[in-house]
C-alpha cells in the first residue's frame, strides 16, 4: 500500500479516493456523489472559539450507526483508567522498570496495552493514562475506537501501521502519531513482535506550545506533522467494533468494515511527526534551562502555563554551556514525570535507564542524576560535546501519577533504583572550595 500523507498542524485538510467524492461548496448535499453518507465527527462541542474548534465530515459508504449494534461487555483487564487508586501495596518512592516483556500468547495492540499509571479523571475529562503496549499479532476484523481520550502513540520496537477511518499511518520508533478521540481504527504489524508507549490524553487535545521569544521558527514546526490521506475497504465479511467508554469496554459485531470513509475533510483528523525534525533550543553560553523547551506537544489543562499533559523530548543535541552542571539538575516538581526511552543513553542516567524502560518521578518526589553521573558531569572538561544517538521522552502532568497495580508488580521493576543516589557525597566542609577529594 502506497502511502500519502498531508503536510501541517491542525490544517484545514481535504482528501478524496475518488475523483468527485468530496463535495464542493457545502457540507451536506441532498445526494453525495457515489451514494455516500455525509457524517460530522466533532471534537470540540459546536460553539468552540475558532482556534480551538475541531469537526471533520466523512463521505462514508455507511453513516457509523450501522457500524455499531447491540453492544456487550467486552474485557481488557490490563488497560486501566483514572481514577485507579489503592489497587496495591507498594510504598511511595521514585520507580524505575526495565523493558516490558515481550508476550508469549497471540496479543494484538488492544489486548497488548498494559497501564503503568492514570492521572486525573476520565469523567471529567482531565488527567491521562502511561501504557505500555507489547503486541505480536496485528488486528484483523476487530476495530477500536476510544471515547475516553486521544491516544499519543511512541513506538520503542518494531512497526506499526494504523488502519483508520481517516487514512492510514504507518510509524517506526523515532516517530509518533496522535489517534483523536472517537476515531475507528485498528493496528496492524509490520514486524513480528512490537513494543512502545501510549499516552492516553482525557483532557483538551494535544496542540503546539506556543514558543514566545523563540520566534516563529525551531521545535516542532507545523509542516512536519503528516495526516494521512483518504483511504477506504469495502469488506462484506463479519467485523467487530470494541469501544473505550469511561473506563469500561464494549463490543458490537457487524457485517462489514468500519473503515469505509471515502472523503473527507476537516481539521479533526489523526497525524503522525518525525521526532527527528524536532529543532532543539538551548542554552548557548551557561546554565541548564527548563525541559519545557523541549515539548513537542502539550495539552492545556485550562489553568495558563498548567498543563494537563506535556511531551517531551531530549533529543540529540550539542551541550555548550560554559560552567555549567551540564545534566539535569536535582529537582522536586509539582508536575508529575513518566519517561521512556526510545533508543541510546540518556543524559544524567548513563546505566540503569535502559531503552524501553520507564521511570517515574512522581508529585514532589525528589530526583535527579545519579552518583556516577554527578561525579561525571562535576569533574568534565566543558568543551562542546554532541550527546547523540539518543531520544528520551517524558509524558509530564499536573496531576499525580497512580501506579496500577500491574506497575507495581512488575517483575522488571527496580527494587535498588533509589541506590543510584546512594554514593552522593557530602562534600561541604566549611570551606569555599568544598570536598572534592
Ligand atoms: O528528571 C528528568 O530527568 C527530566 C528532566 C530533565 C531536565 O533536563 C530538567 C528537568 C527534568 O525534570
Ligand atoms: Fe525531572
Amino acid at each position: 500500500m502506497a502511502l500519502s500523507y498531508m503536510p501541517g498542524f491542525g490544517n484545514d485538510f481535504e482528501t478524496e479516493t475518488l475523483p468527485g467524492s468530496l463535495p464542493q461548496g457545502r457540507n451536506s448535499p441532498q445526494r453525495p456523489a457515489y451514494g455516500l453518507y455525509a457524517e460530522q465527527l466533532s471534537g470540540s462541542p459546536f460553539t468552540a472559539p475558532r482556534g480551538t474548534n475541531e469537526r471533520s465530515w466523512l463521505y462514508r459508504i455507511r453513516p457509523s450507526v450501522k457500524h455499531t449494534g447491540r453492544f456487550k461487555a467486552a474485557s481488557y483487564p490490563r488497560w486501566k483508567t483514572a481514577p485507579n487508586v489503592g489497587d496495591h501495596e507498594l510504598a511511595l518512592g521514585q520507580y524505575r522498570w526495565n523493558p516490558v516483556p515481550m508476550p508469549n500468547e497471540p496479543t494484538d495492540f488492544i489486548q497488548g496495552m498494559r497501564t503503568v499509571t492514570t492521572a486525573g479523571d476520565v469523567l471529567g475529562q482531565t488527567g491521562m493514562a502511561a501504557h505500555v503496549y507489547v503486541a505480536n499479532t496485528s488486528m484483523v476484523d476487530d476495530h477500536l475506537f476510544n471515547a475516553d481520550g486521544e491516544l499519543l502513540v511512541v513506538p520503542q520496537v518494531g512497526g506499526l501501521r494504523f488502519v483508520t477511518e481517516m487514512g492510514v499511518i504507518e510509524l517506526r520508533p523515532g516517530e509518533i502519531a496522535v489517534l483523536p478521540r472517537g476515531l475507528v481504527f485498528k493496528v496492524e504489524l509490520v514486524d513480528a513482535e512490537v513494543r512502545g508507549y501510549v499516552c492516553e490524553n482525557y483532557g483538551a487535545k494535544l496542540t503546539l506550545p506556543d514558543r514566545g521569544p523563540i520566534g516563529a521558527n525551531c521545535l516542532a514546526n507545523p509542516r512536519d506533522f503528516k495526516t494521512p490521506c483518504a483511504w477506504f475497504e469495502e469488506k462484506e465479511t463479519p467485523c467487530r467494533l470494541i469501544v473505550k467508554w469511561c473506563g469500561n469496554f464494549h463490543v458490537t459485531e457487524i457485517g462489514h468494515s468500519p473503515l469505509d470513509v471515502v472523503a473527507w475533510h476537516g481539521n479533526y483528523a489523526p497525524y503522525k511527526y518525525d521526532l527527528a525534525t524536532f529543532s532543539p533550543v538551548g542554552a548557548l553560553l551557561f546554565d541548564h534551562p527548563d525541559p519545557s523547551i523541549f515539548t513537542v506537544l502539550t495539552a492545556p489543562s485550562g489553568e495558563e502555563g498548567t498543563a494537563n499533559i506535556d511531551f517531551v523530548i531530549f533529543p540529540p543535541r550539542w551541550l555548550v554551556a560554559e560552567d555549567t552542571f551540564r545534566p539535569p539538575w536535582y529537582h522536586r516538581n509539582i508536575m508529575s514525570e513518566f519517561m521512556g526511552l526510545i533508543h541510546g543513553q540518556y543524559d544524567a542516567k548513563e546505566e540503569g535507564f535502559v531503552p524501553g524502560g520507564i521511570s517515574l518521578h512522581n508529585l514532589m518526589l525528589a530526583h535527579g542524576p545519579d552518583a556516577p553521573g554527578f561525579e561525571k558531569a562535576s569533574r568534565a572538561d566543558l568543551k562542546p560535546v554532541k550527546l547523540d544517538n539518543t531520544m528520551a521522552f517524558m509524558f509530564e502532568t499536573r496531576f499525580p501519577q497512580m501506579l496500577t497495580r500491574y506497575g507495581a508488580e512488575l517483575e522488571t521493576r527496580q527494587d535498588n533504583y533509589i541506590d543510584c543516589w546512594a554514593d552522593l557525597k557530602k562534600r561541604f566542609n566549611g570551606t569555599p572550595e568544598g570536598d572534592w577529594s
